[in-house]
């Protein structure tokens, strides 16, 4: 595999070194100048003026001078639109990486396993897309940085630096390199989880969300495969983009349409646009009880689904809470009979000391779920068995998400080679596995449902025949915030069919090894395809079960992108 830039000239890890005046240590990021340590291209400064840098003791006339260099680094285009992000730092150079292989694929970005010329590690690179400088896109990439610049954890992916070039409208985020996630993990043939391992990844999980909220930082898309994992058995948080900045003091509103679907809390799909830690410890609840599982818990296909699911497993939300929320979806979802919470009689056969804090991060009220804090000095933690040591994690194979892919793509070819009937039937189990594994990431989903929804109406207004099936003209969806007459008052009834919630495959008997059958997490974000799409006839059934206008209100409500500033990604 080439460079990152297969332009630009290729030179020995020795001459790159000599020729920019580095040491092994790659580029350091700081929040200052006065503290850049190791910039490239500063061939010409000796180690004197590098140590006074170092140590800050310049007037600012000069530092001014410094830092107008160090931002000359940086493609103009680059600088005008995302400058905050990059402030301080200095670009490497693309040729002082060779790239070796794709390992995954986000919704704006590709990531690779590289080399680092300069000191040997193998790094990921995250290449950011830039849809022609779309703004949009370069917000994102520009708040993920920020971001990721505030945080300094062992359990939360570390930013090494960035990676431009003049030649290129592309951005590259060097991050240290992970060799597993656990969506990929689990999934695992043969891989089962006992209690020990489940705690320490949970330790971890919870340790990064507790450093991320301290520092004023909402993920706000925790799953398996953002929960990267290296082989010591280092857990580390990854993909921060959608993650935002929140002041729990001075709350500002943001857009509800965050978090992939399997992992949404039930504030999200109700519209909350004021939330905080809470939306974190729902999707990190939601982890615990899918390893203790093996299989996810709660894998709706839509958000109405979603929302059912987790009233039926979780309990609907008392009067108080939903008079107490405001949540602007709340009458329309209110289900017309309570349902009783049952976490503890469908997950009675997880070890026990598990219950407790799997009821407290799925509560309904976010304000219940507590702390990372509070999660970490709990019982489950601090009961036998204890978390294991990281270290003495079994060392997996590789099993990422795209791993895991290729791995089927290499057995589907296999039982090609054996026979056509078996490829066929082979093709088949692959897709449908994958179908089945998959979470539909948070714009998506949205994405997702309004389509179903634009086909439902065109067929509908098509044939409508009842009152009851047909939809308002779309000027009237919701216009005002409430139904149009006396008969739409009522609120939506649940028409879907029942929900799955796995019985549990733990075995508390065998040191609580877990049947690991499903993936945790699903894999990350991905375009859709159309054979990912769920079924016409499931969507039209849920709908069938709402009342027309309230779907048309409730719709709309969930697709306007709230009063965020960067708005929701697309
Ligand atoms: N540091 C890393 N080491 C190894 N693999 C990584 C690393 N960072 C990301 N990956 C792989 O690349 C995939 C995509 O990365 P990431 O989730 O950060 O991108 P994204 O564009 O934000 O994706 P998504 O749309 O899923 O949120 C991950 O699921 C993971 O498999």
């Amino acid at each position: 595999m080439g460079c990152v830039l297969g332009k630009e000239d290729r030179r020995s890890t020795r001459d790159l070194r000599r020729s920019s005046g580095q040491s092994a240590a790659a580029v350091t990021v700081a929040g200052d100048v006065s503290s850049v340590v190791k910039v490239e291209g500063e061939a010409a400064t000796g180690e004197r003026e590098r140590s006074r840098r170092h140590t800050g003791d310049f007037p600012e006339p000069e530092r001014r001078r410094f830092r107008t260099e160090i931002q000359q680094g940086w493609p103009s285009w680059l600088m005008a639109v995302a400058g905050d992000a990059i402030r301080d730092w200095t670009p490497r150079r693309a040729n002082t990486f060779e790239k070796l292989d794709k390992i995954g694929q986000g919704t704006y970005s590709n990531v690779y396993k590289a080399r680092d010329l300069l000191t040997g590690k193998i790094v990921a690179l995250k290449k950011v897309r830039f849809d022609n400088l779309e703004p949009e896109s370069v917000k994102f990439m520009a708040r993920e940085i920020l971001v990721l610049r505030k945080l300094d954890h062992p359990n939360v992916i570390k930013l090494e630096g960035l990676v431009t070039s003049r030649m290129s409208c592309s951005l590259y985020l060097v991050f240290e390199y992970m060799e597993h996630d656990l969506a990929g993990l689990a999934a695992c043939q043969g891989v089962k989880f006992t209690e020990p391992q489940i705690k320490c990844f949970m330790q971890q999980l919870l340790s990064g969300l507790e450093h991320c909220h301290n520092r004023g930082v909402l993920h706000r898309d925790i799953k398996g495969s953002n929960l990267l994992i290296d082989n010591e058995g280092i857990l580390k948080i990854a993909d921060f983009g959608l993650a935002t900045f929140y002041n729990p003091c001075h709350k500002q509103p943001m857009t509800s349409r965050v978090v992939t679907l399997w992992y949404r809390p039930p504030e999200l799909l109700l519209g909350a646009t004021y939330y905080g830690v809470g939306v974190d410890l729902w999707s990190a609840g939601c982890i615990l009880a899918e390893l203790l599982a093996g299989k996810p818990i709660m894998p709706g296909r839509t958000e109405v689904e979603q929302l059912h699911k987790i009233f039926k497993l979780c309990g609907s939300p008392s009067e108080e809470y939903w008079k107490k929320s405001k949540l602007p979806n709340a009458t329309l979802f209110k289900p017309q009979h309570p349902y009783k919470r049952c976490i503890a009689e469908t997950f009675k056969d997880f070890p026990s000391s598990s219950l407790p804090l799997i009821e407290t991060l799925l509560s309904i009220d976010p304000d219940e779920r507590g702390t990372a804090t509070a999660a970490l000095n709990g019982e489950f933690f601090t009961t036998e068995p204890y978390a294991c040591e990281a270290s003495s994690l079994p060392k997996y194979p590789p099993s990422k998400e795209l791993d895991v892919k290729l791995r089927d793509e290499e057995a589907r070819r296999q039982r090609g080679l054996s026979g056509k009937t078996n490829a066929v039937d082979g093709a088949k189990r692959v897709r449908v596995r994958d179908r089945a594994g998959r979470a539909i990431p948070a714009p998506e989903a949205n994405a997702e449902i309004q389509a179903n929804l634009d086909r439902w109406r065109v067929v509908n207004q098509a044939n409508a025949k009842s009152k009851s099936e047909k939809f308002p003209p779309p000027h009237q969806d919701g216009a005002v915030g409430h139904p149009h007459d006396a008969s739409h008052k009522a609120p939506v009834s649940f028409g879907a069919p029942d929900i799955f919630i796995s019985s549990s495959t733990f075995n508390t008997k065998s040191s609580g090894s877990a049947k690991s059958t499903g993936a945790v997490g699903g894999p990350s974000r991905r375009r859709r395809t159309n054979k990912d799409e769920p079924q016409m006839a499931h969507s039209r059934n849920f709908v069938r079960g709402l009342k027309p206008s309230s779907i048309g209100l409730s719709m709309n409500l969930l697709f306007k992108g709230k009063s965020e500033v960067l708005g929701s990604r697309k």
